[in-house]
């Protein structure tokens, strides 16, 4: 039978090309995306993997079982500390001082949105709801990253290969393997309208994602200031 996550990656997947044929990651594949580019999407990914471990850390509070928590907290030091490699590649290939560029970030309003979507389901729902809406984020990158190695011969000096191989590897699998475990654990027991907003949660995630490679790439912004 097929499982809930499948469902989800199934109706999800015609936003893969949709993303890859953006002007982000087709920059990013020519290596001539902009810096303002480079510079609006750090500064407001720096904030999303900050809330994105945050959210971790509630969930974790509300997991009863310890090799899930222990997944909750290797999941927490991965993204605190791990993935800013990825980011220092980026950072690098506009020859600009990561921490530098990440001071005064701000919540741009797509980022705003999606931070919010995740947040809204950890407060007023339950684990897979919100892991629901957390799903896109290794779902959609592993997925990019392998259609662009996929589709590209990248040469061995290409400023953001290390950008791309960094997503393409298996982290992206062990990560989705304990998420979907959990979310479709959790679905069995629920009713048709609860397991679609499961499926709506991901939908609008990967929605999500996609509107935030657009915001850097046209460095969307508030129109109104303080
Ligand atoms: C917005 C966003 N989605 C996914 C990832 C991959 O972890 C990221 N760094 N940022």
């Amino acid at each position: 039978m097929k499982q809930i996550t499948d469902i989800m990656e199934e109706k999800a997947l015609p936003i893969i090309d949709k993303i890859y044929y953006d002007g982000f990651i087709q920059g990013l594949i020519h290596a001539d995306l902009s810096e303002e580019a480079v510079v609006h999407y750090l500064k407001a990914d720096a904030l999303y993997l900050a809330n994105f471990s945050d959210i971790y850390a509630l969930l974790l509070a509300k997991s009863d079982n310890k090799d899930e928590k222990n997944f909750f907290l290797s999941q927490i030091n991965f993204v605190l500390n791990e993935e800013i490699a990825a980011h220092k590649n980026l950072a690098d290939y506009i020859g600009r001082d990561y921490n530098e560029i990440i001071k005064g970030g701000e919540w741009y309003p797509s980022a705003d949105h999606y931070i919010k979507h995740m947040y809204y389901n950890a407060y007023a729902f339950g684990m897979a709801e919100t892991l629901s809406g957390m799903a896109p984020c290794p779902w959609i990158y592993a997925k990019i990253a392998e259609k662009i190695l996929a589709e590209n011969k990248l040469a061995d000096d290409h400023p953001l290969k290390f950008w791309v191989e960094f997503y393409a590897g298996d982290l992206a699998k062990d990560c989705l393997h304990w998420y979907y475990k959990i979310i479709n654990r959790l679905a069995e027991h629920m009713s048709i309208a609860d397991r679609k907003r499961l499926v709506k949660n991901f939908l609008e995630s990967c929605e999500h994602e996609r509107k935030f490679f657009n915001m850097a790439y046209t460095q969307e912004c508030w129109e109104l200031k303080e």
